[in-house]
């Protein structure tokens, strides 16, 4: 507090005590003058400490002049204001503030400071206003898509009762668009929304619908800087606007993984602080042609068949999951292909070293630093490390891809739990056919703290890169069969074959892309 000039410091009363308050370019603290000269505690942010409390300005969401009729802070209670100049508490301004509650959890505060001058409670109110003024990464005009039929449907009222108060209190202007139909989001964005009136996206919904606007921005981005998204050579342009979540969805895995929390006062909160955190994307190919992108998950076998099945119980709203989840884990299916990958080099650590991606995390500020670096120097091309990828063959229950840990109230710690944000890696893991009960052990390890990938059956791979082919020719659509010359007779000849003795009929899955289903199974992700 010393080492920072003080901008003001003034004696003022909370709730009828005597406080001394002070204010520089980073804190504002108060403190109890009869307690202070008791004790010499110091002070703790945003906690009362031997009558001590302080708040970084950053955390300021807002100050306001008080009303004379305005109910009084803490009490609640309606107050007459005393008319007797000499009343130190006269004039009132109270300063909102984020305030820690549970893990990861936010909540907006306030404090009023009463005083006997006019003039000094405007000069405190001018100087807080003018310091949150040159806090030049927070959002003044955002652009809001709710979804109205994400999760339990909750997404408006989520959205009016509990966000649109606070970004109102931040002075934040917001357009809000509540979607019609699936898809209106991405095609808004991609094509008509004014863009250059906003510094955010606000995304009211879950995964499905983030996915939608990260579509729809990436794209807009891509085509305004002659990106071909087909083409797997290009590096893609990132995207200029954020994207803020206000989690209303099934899973909300996103917003959990990367705020910590499905609570949508804190992502509310963290959008108006301006805070910000880079993400890696996956694109997915089928061939030459571009199919999605992906942030979280992109899962074949059991994940696959389990949306798959999960979109015919949408009306069920989160428990679908559950219920698909139970189906799919007893028809214990397993799928047989090939995954090649190109694994990640450098200081990426690994899956399993326990690391957990962080604010200001130390691995993908490397990694993007490197990146810059290899820019510069043009460094080798994908097609001279061709001879890097490492391919493996076999049948398998699961295989996943977890750009992030994917963290989720249902597994808190995530499919891959030191899988990082923004590294530009992602972490594969194989899970080879085994019984149900080590399924389960597997399954069962998502929910506690043992780990998931020491199994037999479990590999996992951080790579920058990989490939899957499913054994038998994908049989997508007739088009399909003709452009790869394989006819239908010819397919079910070559399973017949293979399979005379045991009977069985091998079958394929599908790729559950961040919760949507993929229309092709052999896939080629960056
Ligand atoms: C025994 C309990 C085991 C619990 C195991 C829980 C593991 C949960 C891991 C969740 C990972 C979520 C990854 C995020 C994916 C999102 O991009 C996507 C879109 O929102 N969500 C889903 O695909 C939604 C995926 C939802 C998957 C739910 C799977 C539930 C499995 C239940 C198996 C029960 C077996 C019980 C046998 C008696
Ligand atoms: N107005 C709308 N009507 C129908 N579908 C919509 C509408 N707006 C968006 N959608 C679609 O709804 C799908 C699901 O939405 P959302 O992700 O918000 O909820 P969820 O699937 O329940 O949650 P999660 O993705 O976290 O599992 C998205 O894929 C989105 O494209
Ligand atoms: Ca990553």
């Amino acid at each position: 507090m010393e080492k920072q000039s003080r901008l003001l410091c003034s004696e003022l009363c909370v709730q009828r005590r005597l406080y001394e308050v002070t204010l520089n370019c980073a804190i504002l603290a108060w403190k109890d003058i009869q307690i202070a000269k008791k004790h010499t505690g110091r002070a703790i942010y945003g906690a009362v400490k031997a009558g001590s409390s302080c708040v970084p300005v950053c955390e300021i969401i807002a100050v306001q002049e008080k009303d004379d009729d305005t109910p009084c802070k803490n009490t609640g209670k309606w107050q007459k204001v005393p008319q007797s100049p000499a009343d130190p508490c006269q004039h009132a301004f109270t300063v909102f503030y984020v305030e820690r509650t549970r893990q990861h959890c936010w909540w907006c505060s306030n404090v009023t400071f009463h005083c006997s001058d006019h003039s000094l409670c405007l000069l405190w109110v001018q100087t807080i206003r003018e310091q949150l003024a040159l806090l030049t990464n927070r959002p003044k005009s955002l652009l809001v898509y709710i979804n109205p039929y994400g999760g339990k449907q909750r997404g408006k009222q989520i959205y009016d009762h509990k966000v649109a108060p606070i970004f109102s209190r931040a002075s934040i202007s917001t357009d809000v668009i509540v979607t019609e139909r699936a898809n209106h989001a991405r095609d808004h964005l991609k094509t008509e929304a004014d863009l250059k009136k906003y510094d955010g996206v606000v995304c009211v919904g879950g995964d499905g619908m983030f996915s939608e606007i990260m579509h729809g921005l990436v794209s807009r981005t891509q085509q305004e800087a002659g990106v071909d998204e087909n083409s797997m050579e290009e590096t893609l342009m990132p995207c200029g606007l954020r994207i803020g979540i206000i989690p209303a969805g099934s899973t909300d895995c996103i917003c959990y993984a990367t705020v910590g929390s499905n609570d949508p006062v804190t992502s509310a909160l963290h959008i108006i602080v301006g805070d910000s955190q880079a993400m890696d994307i996956c694109s997915v190919h089928n061939e030459d042609r571009f199919l999605r992108y992906s942030v979280s998950l992109l899962g074949y076998g059991f994940y696959g068949d389990v949306l798959t099945d999960s979109e015919r119980k949408r009306w069920m709203g989160p428990a679908r999951y559950d219920i698909s989840g139970v189906k799919t884990f007893l028809s214990h299916r397993y799928y047989e292909g090939t995954v090649s990958f190109l694994p990640a080099e450098g200081n990426l650590g690994s899956p399993r070293d326990k690391m957990q991606c962080r604010t200001g995390c130390s691995v993908c500020r490397q990694s993007s630093s490197d990146k810059l670096v290899s820019k510069n120097e043009d460094s080798v091309s994908d097609a001279e490390c061709q001879d890097t990828w490492t391919v493996i063959r076999g049948k398998f229950l699961a295989i996943n891809a977890a750009s992030m840990s994917c963290a989720c109230p249902r597994s808190p710690k995530g499919l891959s739990p030191s899988a990082h944000l923004a590294d530009g890696t992602t972490d594969l893991i194989l899970v080879r056919k085994c019984s149900r009960l080590d399924f389960l052990r597997h399954l069962l390890r998502h929910t506690n703290k043992d780990d998931q990938f020491d199994h037999s059956f479990v590999e996992v791979y951080r790579v920058k890169q990989f490939r899957f082919s499913p054994r038998y020719q994908e049989c997508d659509s007739e088009v399909d069969l003709r452009e790869s010359g394989v006819t239908g007779k010819r397919f079910l000849s070559q399973i017949c074959r293979e399979h005379r003795a045991c009977g069985c009929m091998p079958s394929q899955s599908n790729w559950n892309c961040d919760g949507e289903i993929l229309p092709h199974t052999a896939i080629q992700v960056r």
